[in-house]
């Protein structure tokens, strides 16, 4: 892929459902090690950037976790779903596209591809976090792209928490493919219950932190 500036050592893929907290999750992990070591990729990034211009949206908004989105989401996966028809790996190889900027979050002004693909030596990163993955074609992808390096992992809440956070059933959304395309025939390699009465996230994560340490050795062995 000629716009990525070099491979990272480990890809995270995460998925779950509306409101499990994917972001909040990945986000946590990206704070733990560090910006220079790990990138979040969001596939909805791209899709939420081009939607927002072509329908005059608040990008900001769209990327947040606040009812905003809500209102278009419907739409947005249809909008989405005509492309990947054409190309099921659309918008993993956009989201992909010059990650190796110690923050890539997708989100307008934060994001710094330009600087760094033009300062590629200063590029570190180790990890990516992919935080939405919604569809086989989505986790086969990166299985495809970077199968030494990709783990899947999936974040489980009840709907009691996730209605706390915002959630409620919206037909056409939570019984469709964006929402179910991973509840069956998948074994994901880590499963993180984010729920108050689980055991503490930091102690879930730690053996995915873990991993991501022996990705670093390992590439730092590789690099001397
Ligand atoms: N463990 C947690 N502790 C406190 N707040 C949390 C926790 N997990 C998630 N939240 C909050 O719940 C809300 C939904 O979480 P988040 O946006 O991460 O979910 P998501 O799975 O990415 O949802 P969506 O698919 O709608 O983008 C956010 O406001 C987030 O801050
Ligand atoms: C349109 C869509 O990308 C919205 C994702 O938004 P979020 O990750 O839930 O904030 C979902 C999809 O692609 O099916």
């Amino acid at each position: 892929m000629e716009d990525r500036v070099s491979e990272p050592s480990l890809v995270l893929v995460f998925s779950g459902k509306r409101k499990s907290g994917k972001d909040y999750v990945t986000e946590l992990i990206q704070q733990r090690l560090g910006p220079d070591v790990c990138c979040i990729l969001r596939l909805s990034g791209p899709l939420k950037e081009q939607y927002a211009q072509e329908h005059g949206l608040d990008l900001d908004q769209l990327m947040g976790p606040g009812p905003y989105k809500e209102q278009y989401r419907a739409d947005m996966i249809h909008w989405g779903e005509s492309r990947r028809r054409q190309d099921p790996g659309f918008f993993c190889r956009l989201a992909s596209r010059g990650a190796c900027q110690p923050v890539w979050v997708g989100e307008r002004g934060s994001c710094c591809c330009d600087v760094i693909l033009q300062t590629a030596e200063l590029c570190s990163v180790i990890g990516q976090l992919v935080s939405d993955a919604r569809r086989l074609s989505d986790l086969q992808w990166f299985q495809a792209e970077f199968p030494q390096q990709t783990q899947s992992v999936r974040v489980q809440s009840s709907e009691k928490t996730r209605s706390q956070r915002g959630w409620s059933f919206t037909a056409g959304v939570d019984d469709a493919e964006s929402e179910c395309g991973l509840d069956n025939g998948v074994e994901f390699d880590w499963i993180v219950i984010n729920e108050a009465d689980a055991p503490s996230l930091d102690e879930q994560l730690r053996p995915i932190l873990q991993l991501t340490e022996e990705a670093a050795s390992t590439s730092s062995v590789n690099q001397s």
